[in-house]
């Protein structure tokens, strides 16, 4: 993490606390309700520069014998910590994420993941995560069963207009939302 880290401003689109947040594209494998195959993570905004998501870990989403795939979980954390990155008004693009596994997470549990801005440096967004099982055979809010953190890259809508034809639909803008 770098010493001169600025504490950036709360954009005033951003929800108030406990407000859901609209998702940031509607084909999103992470967010997205017209993505039939993905996995429909929900968010809500908190009181700072941060966000809380909620994951059903799906039969779909096994890895190892029943238990979720490693390659899921860090979805989910790119996703939370991204949407945390909405708290500045502006979009973004993952550059850099890592995670450290740290308990199985067993199909059939609700996670709860916390994401959050930590600072920024010119463009570099740096955020944190945590995860916790809040429901399910091995519940337990206070345990924390996987961490991880990420640099973003703020981007301008040039970053989407290179790779619009690509996408599967015909959307309005790069930011076209569906309504929560
Ligand atoms: C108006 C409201 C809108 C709301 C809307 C909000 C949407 C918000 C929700 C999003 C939620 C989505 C959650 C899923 C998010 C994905 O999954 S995004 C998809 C995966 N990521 C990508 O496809 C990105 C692919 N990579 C790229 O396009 C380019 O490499 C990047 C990341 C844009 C950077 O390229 P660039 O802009 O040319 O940046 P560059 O000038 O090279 O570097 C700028 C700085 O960043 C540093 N840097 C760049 N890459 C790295 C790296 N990998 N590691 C470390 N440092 C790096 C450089 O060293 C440089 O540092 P400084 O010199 O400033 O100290």
């Amino acid at each position: 993490m770098p010493d001169d880290l600025a504490a950036p401003e709360r954009a005033p689109s951003f929800p108030a606390p406990g407000g859901q947040l609209p998702q940031h594209w509607s084909k999103c494998f992470g967010c997205g309700d017209d993505q039939p195959a993905g996995m429909t993570m929900t968010f809500v905004a908190g009181e700072g520069l941060d966000v809380t998501g909620r994951l059903e870990v799906a039969k779909k989403y096994q890895g190892g014998p029943g238990v979720i795939h490693g390659g899921i979980l860090t979805t989910a954390f790119d996703e939370a910590q991204g949407m945390a990155c909405m708290s500045l008004g502006t979009a973004v693009v993952t550059g850099h994420l890592e995670v450290d596994f740290a308990r199985p997470i067993p199909l059939g549990s609700v996670l709860e993941i916390h994401a959050r801005i930590d600072g920024t440096v010119r463009r570099k967004v740096y955020t944190s995560a945590e995860a916790r099982i809040v429901s399910g055979p091995t519940a337990d809010p206070d345990a924390v069963v996987a961490t991880s953190r990420a640099l973003f890259l703020t981007v301008g809508a040039e970053h989407f207009e290179k790779v619009k034809n690509f996408v599967d639909g015909t959307p309005s803008s790069p930011f076209e939302t569906s309504s929560v």
